[in-house]
C-alpha cells in the first residue's frame, strides 16, 4: 500500500509564519520566521512543504519575495498556494522552482484560464477545493464560489491532476479532519486528493492513511505541528507502513 504523503504547512502573513482559525484574517497566531520553520520541517524528514502566501490570498499585499526565497532554499518538493490567479502570478510561482502550485479562487472566477493552464502545465497545477459544507469559498475563503461537486466534475473534464481539499470549518481548529468529506470527494473523482485542515493527532493521520486506497494521497499538517501535538518525525513514523 502507498504511504500517505505528509506536507507540513508554512502559512505566511506579513512576513511571519502563522496559523489562522477557520482561515479567518485576524485570528493569527505567529510562529516566527517562515524560512526557519520550513528548514526545520525539512530537517525533520519532510519530503514536501505546503507554503501559503496568505496576504496574496486575502488581497492584503503579498509575500512573494519571501515565498520565493523559502522555496529556493528547500531541497524538498514545494507546493505553493495563495493568490495565484493569472499569467503573471503563475509565472512568478513556477519560476521559484516549486514542484506544483495550488489554484483556488481562479478555479471559481476564471475557469477558462484555469482550463488553459491545466492543459499547459499538467500536474504542476493542483486545484484547492476549500469548502464550507459543499459550497466552495474563494478570495482567501471569504466569498462563496459555487458547488463543490459541479466544480469537481468540470475540473475533472478539463484534466485537473489533483485536488487539495479543505474543510474550512476544521482548518486550524485541531478538531480532526473531515473524513466523510474526503471519502465523498474520492468517490466523485479518480484524481488524487490531498487532505487539508484539522489534523490534531497521530490517530488522525492513521485514519487518513486508511483513506489512501480510496484516493487520498497526502495530508497537510499545520497547527498540530506548531502546537507540538506531535513531532514531524512521529507523524512520518505513524504513516509508514
Ligand atoms: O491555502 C490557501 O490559499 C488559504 C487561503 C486562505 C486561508 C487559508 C489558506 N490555507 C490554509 C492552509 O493551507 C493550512 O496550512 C492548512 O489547511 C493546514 O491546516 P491545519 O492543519 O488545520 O492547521
Amino acid at each position: 500500500m502507498s504511504t500517505l504523503e505528509l506536507l507540513p504547512a508554512v502559512d505566511v502573513r506579513d512576513g511571519q509564519a502563522v496559523r489562522l482559525v477557520h482561515g479567518e484574517s485576524g485570528t493569527e497566531t505567529s510562529y516566527g520566521s517562515p524560512l526557519e520553520a520550513a528548514l526545520a520541517w525539512q530537517a525533520s524528514g519532510a519530503e514536501w512543504l505546503h507554503l501559503v502566501d496568505l496576504d496574496a490570498a486575502f488581497g492584503t499585499g503579498d509575500n512573494r519575495a519571501l515565498v520565493a526565497e523559502v522555496t529556493r532554499a528547500m531541497d524538498i518538493k514545494v507546493e505553493l498556494s495563495g493568490g495565484i490567479r493569472d499569467d503573471a502570478t503563475l509565472a512568478a510561482a513556477l519560476a521559484t522552482g516549486c514542484t506544483r502550485v495550488n489554484l483556488g479562487t481562479a478555479a471559481l472566477e476564471t475557469p477558462e484560464w484555469v482550463a488553459k493552464v491545466i492543459a499547459e502545465h499538467g500536474d504542476k497545477i493542483a486545484v484547492g477545493l476549500d469548502v464550507r459544507g459543499t459550497t466552495l469559498r474563494g478570495r482567501g475563503w471569504t466569498r462563496d464560489g459555487g458547488d463543490l461537486y459541479e466544480t469537481l466534475a468540470r475540473l475533472d473534464q478539463e484534466g485537473c491532476a489533483r485536488y487539495v481539499v479543505t474543510d474550512i470549518a476544521k482548518d486550524g481548529t485541531l478538531q480532526g479532519p473531515n473524513l466523510e468529506l474526503l471519502k465523498n470527494v474520492c468517490a466523485a473523482t479518480d484524481r488524487p486528493v490531498v487532505a487539508s485542515g484539522g489534523v490534531s493527532s497521530l490517530d488522525d493521520l492513521r485514519a487518513l492513511s486508511g483513506l489512501v486506497p480510496l484516493g487520498v494521497e497526502g495530508a497537510i499538517v499545520g497547527k498540530a505541528l506548531y502546537a507540538k501535538a506531535f513531532t514531524l518525525e512521529e507523524a512520518l513514523e505513524a504513516v509508514s507502513p
